[in-house]
């Protein structure tokens, strides 16, 4: 499966701690992320990572566009409701196309614990039909 990490940066020690915990299921899949969420996870974990560009850069439309390709299986985004963020309508549409093309998405830890337990599980499998490229 095609990972997707996001996290806002009060969230970034939380989405650490979670891929550390999951890293043994993680690591059997592809996994890409914004550019400074990417950084701190692979360093934290050793998981091979592909960073794209940082979020204010870009890097959230550039995940978007993988999303609108349907490439993406799962995306993991904390994000922090309480902070304003300049860039926060692509956000927004990132979501959308989430919905879009039935892409799970989880917008905080209790529902990526969940998704992480479905996707162990074999819940999720169903997107190796849709997405022939999510098989690692
Ligand atoms: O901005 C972000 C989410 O909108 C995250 O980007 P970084 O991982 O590069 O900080």
């Amino acid at each position: 499966m095609n990972i997707a990490i996001i996290a806002h940066d009060t969230k970034k020690e939380l989405m650490v701690q979670f891929c550390i915990a999951y890293c043994g299921i993680l690591s059997r899949h592809n996994i890409c992320a914004t550019g400074t969420t990417g950084k701190l996870v692979a360093e934290a974990t050793g998981l091979q990572v592909f960073r794209f560009l940082s979020g204010s850069q870009g890097g959230d439309q550039q995940i978007s566009a993988r999303i609108a390709c349907n490439e993406i299986d799962l995306l993991l985004f904390f994000r922090d409701p309480l902070t304003p963020k300049a860039h926060e309508p692509k956000e927004a549409d990132m979501l959308r196309l989430c919905d879009v093309h039935n892409i799970p998405v989880a917008t905080n830890i209790a529902t990526a614990e969940a998704l992480i337990h479905s996707l162990e599980r074999g819940d999720l499998d169903w997107r190796n039909i849709v997405n022939p490229s999510s098989v690692k």
